[in-house]
């Protein structure tokens, strides 16, 4: 069972959050965090951003993926609208970093990120977002304007007692390094991203 160990407001370059820390216990130092921008108000649909950590992507800007800029934008947007980011840990699609390294290896010889995690023996998406509905009921939210293109994060609050009012899209535009993982996401996995952007 999660619990939120901590909390504290942190000005950023997009405004101040309330920044929490969820894990099972203190000793944990890759807590889930939700950020929860001034002015929400969890009495309407809240806006609920759920983002999976991506150190490559967030931390050294890599250009492989969109996570980044989604992040930023999301953060963006809350602040200007009112909302919530869950930050989960579950780097790699919950493969890891050193997986993701490997798997990002088989890409360079020619792979898809699927045929990359399936040749590694691992699934291709290997994401549990109940974790997420647990932080959303432990922080209040009754139900979300789910900020995502992912068709299974809309699945699981619609299974979940959490409302689900409507989507916010989440779309960056591709480069060329982007552009074949962006494919592989509509095309595999069903995400709802416009072709223009691929
Ligand atoms: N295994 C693996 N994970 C990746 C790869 N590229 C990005 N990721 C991870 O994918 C996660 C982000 O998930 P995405 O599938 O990009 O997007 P999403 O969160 O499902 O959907 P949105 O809500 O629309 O952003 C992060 O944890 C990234 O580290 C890759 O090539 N292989
Ligand atoms: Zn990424």
């Amino acid at each position: 069972m999660l619990k939120l160990q901590a909390e504290s407001n942190v000005p950023t370059q997009f405004g101040e959050f309330r920044m929490m820390a969820f894990s099972e216990d203190d000793k944990n130092w890759m807590p889930h965090m939700a950020l929860i921008a001034k002015d929400t108000d969890l009495e309407k649909p809240t806006n609920v951003r759920i983002h999976s950590e991506c150190i490559t992507g967030e931390v050294f800007h890599s250009k492989k993926c969109e996570c980044g800029e989604q992040l930023d934008s999301a953060m963006k947007y809350m602040q200007e609208n009112g909302g919530i980011i869950l930050y989960l840990r579950q780097e790699g699609r919950n493969i890891g970093i050193i997986n993701k390294l490997k798997a990002y290896a088989l890409q360079e010889k020619g792979l898809d990120t699927v045929q990359a995690n399936l040749q590694l023996g691992l699934p291709a998406d290997d994401r549990d977002f109940s974790v997420a509905i647990d932080m959303l009921e432990q922080i209040g939210v009754k139900s979300v304007n789910l900020m995502t293109n992912n068709p299974e994060k809309i699945k699981f609050i619609k299974d979940s007692n959490i409302g689900y009012n409507s989507r916010i899209p989440l779309q960056i535009k591709s480069n060329e390094a982007s552009a074949s993982y962006l494919k592989t996401k509509r095309d595999y996995f069903g995400h709802l991203l416009d072709d223009e952007n691929q």
